[in-house]
């Protein structure tokens, strides 16, 4: 067996620590031969984001087709997806290829508060993304966004964890990255409700978390480990990134990827 292969889609960071970037070094500390289609470039760091560049559907599927036709893949993930037409395009990929490890980051909006998905692609993902994804990944309010649900307490999130299940994703992990109290995730497989608990790290350094912890998942998959065990894994990577901060920038810096990895000696 050769190296674990992962792509991932999504859309640039220039400041480096969420999107592509933050996806390609997670994979790569975690022993992952990473590859990539871009979706969008854009113009930002730790400050905000300064533009957006959609690229062209084509270019997208091309991107997908190059890297899978000839290098193969073990696990993919989307990320910042932009636009109906991306969305539709890359899940009419996703099924040609027949991705069983197909993780999403239902990414709607930066932590600065700018779109980097537009309104009327929400329900898209819904459609016709969720139904092919083994784990989906979104944050408290993109668990509203896709449940129309308000979430406010433990029993909210249960509900909102069998809604999301009930559009067809295999599994969902709810992140509770946004409350208040411990970092308390919630996973479920339509079955059980597994909670992974982590205890909150006062920094405002913490761009790039999402893309971060998904991307983590999926490099595990794409090692062959089950949902359970990759999440359990991108929770602990996680939360070594945030403690171990880099203190870069003059607004919400990156995490350090590289932490889980000296951690492991
Ligand atoms: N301050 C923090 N301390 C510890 N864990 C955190 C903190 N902020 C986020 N996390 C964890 O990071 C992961 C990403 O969550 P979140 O920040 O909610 O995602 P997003 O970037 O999509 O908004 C989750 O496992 C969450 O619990
Ligand atoms: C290109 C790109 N993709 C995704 C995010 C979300 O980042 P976060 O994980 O902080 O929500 C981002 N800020 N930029």
């Amino acid at each position: 067996m050769g190296i674990a292969r992962a792509l991932t889609i999504a859309g640039s960071d220039s400041g480096g620590g969420a999107g592509i970037q933050a996806d390609l070094k997670t994979f790569t500390v975690l022993g992952v031969y990473g590859m990539s289609a871009l979706t969008a470039v854009t113009v930002q760091n730790t400050i905000g984001v300064h533009g957006i560049y959609n690229l062209p559907v084509e270019a997208v599927v091309q991107q997908i087709d190059a890297v899978i036709s000839d290098i193969g893949i073990d696990a993919a993930k989307t990320g910042m997806l932009s636009q109906v037409p991306i969305i539709m395009a890359v899940a009419e990929r996703i099924r040609h290829y027949q991705v069983e490890n197909f993780v999403i980051d239902p990414v709607m909006v930066a932590k600065g508060g700018a779109r980097l998905l537009e309104m009327e692609a929400q329900h898209a993902i819904i459609k016709h993304l969720l139904p092919l994804a083994k784990v989906v990944t979104p944050n408290l309010p993109e668990a509203e966004v896709l449940t129309g649900m308000s979430i406010r307490t433990v029993d909210d999130i249960r509900e909102a964890a069998k809604r999301i299940v009930g559009f067809g994703a295999k599994s969902v992990v709810i992140k509770g990255g946004h409350l208040e109290g411990d970092a308390i995730d919630i996973v479920y497989d339509g079955d059980t409700f597994v909670e992974l608990k982590a205890p909150r790290i006062m920094t405002q350094h913490t761009h790039g978390t999402g893309c971060t912890f998904s991307a983590a998942i999926t490099a595990e998959l794409a090692k062959g480990r089950s949902v359970q065990e990759a999440v359990t894994v991108a929770k602990e990577f996680i939360t070594c990134a945030i403690r171990d901060t880099l203190g870069l920038g003059h607004g919400h810096g990156p995490t350090n990827h590289w932490a889980y990895g000296k951690r492991q000696g």
